[in-house]
């Protein structure tokens, strides 16, 4: 089997540290495969799967609306690839989208995962934090899950499993959704690479096909 091919979306948002994350969970399940910026429509036909940065969701929705990659992206994703979105990475694959103070944020959507997401659901004073999460699909030790003006996943379609939530709170913080997974937190951050590694089997299955 040739390599995997995998894109992060590279409009805004941390991308070098979702690079670098897959890169290292490349290595770690002793995967030959590619990690590639994806910034144009040209870009997609060529990955095996995406991830789509945290970052600010408005900006990231609209460029990739702009440039026309948004419509590429969803083709690909509803045709099965497999696609990770971290924080606003999950919000830009949502279906709904909404925040305290403006409601209904009427955003550039992939409108794919079918979960409502509440924007900046901490608040002002704990906008970021720390936290360990018990994430089963990855194993049993827990996974920190670093939070920085995260969303929250409000609701879910009866298709969507929920993979993590936070422990005192019961606030689903990653799903999935088939070839679809979305996290609250940012996974490329925690200095762990398991959920990256799960993503990358998810990749691997799918070229298999
Ligand atoms: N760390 C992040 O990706 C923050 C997400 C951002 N607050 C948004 O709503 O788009």
């Amino acid at each position: 089997m040739m390599g995997i091919t995998i894109g992060v979306l590279a409009l805004q948002g941390d991308v070098e540290e979702n690079v670098n994350a897959t890169r290292e969970a490349l290595r770690s399940l002793n995967l030959d495969g590619d990690v590639v910026q994806v910034k144009y429509p040209e870009h997609v036909g060529g990955i095996d799967g995406l991830i789509i940065p945290g970052g600010e969701s408005t900006v990231i929705g609209t460029l990739a609306m702009l440039n026309g990659s948004l419509k590429v992206i969803r083709e690909r994703i509803s045709a099965g690839m497999p696609v990770l979105g971290t924080c606003a990475g999950m919000i830009v694959l949502a279906k709904r989208a909404y925040d305290r103070v403006v409601g209904e944020t009427r955003q550039q959507l992939l409108n794919l995962l079918d979960v409502t997401v509440e924007r900046n659901a901490f608040g002002r004073q704990i906008d970021s934090f720390e936290v360990d999460l018990s994430i089963k699909v990855i194993g049993d030790k827990p996974f920190k899950g670093v939070f920085i003006r995260a969303p929250v996943v409000k609701s879910v379609g009866s298709n969507v499993d929920v993979l993590a939530r936070l422990d005192d709170s019961n606030k689903i913080v990653a799903v999935q959704q088939g070839n679809i997974i979305g996290t609250s937190f940012h996974p490329e951050l925690s200095g762990d690479t398991r959920l990256h590694e799960y993503f990358i089997k998810l990749v691997k299955e799918y070229k298999k096909k």
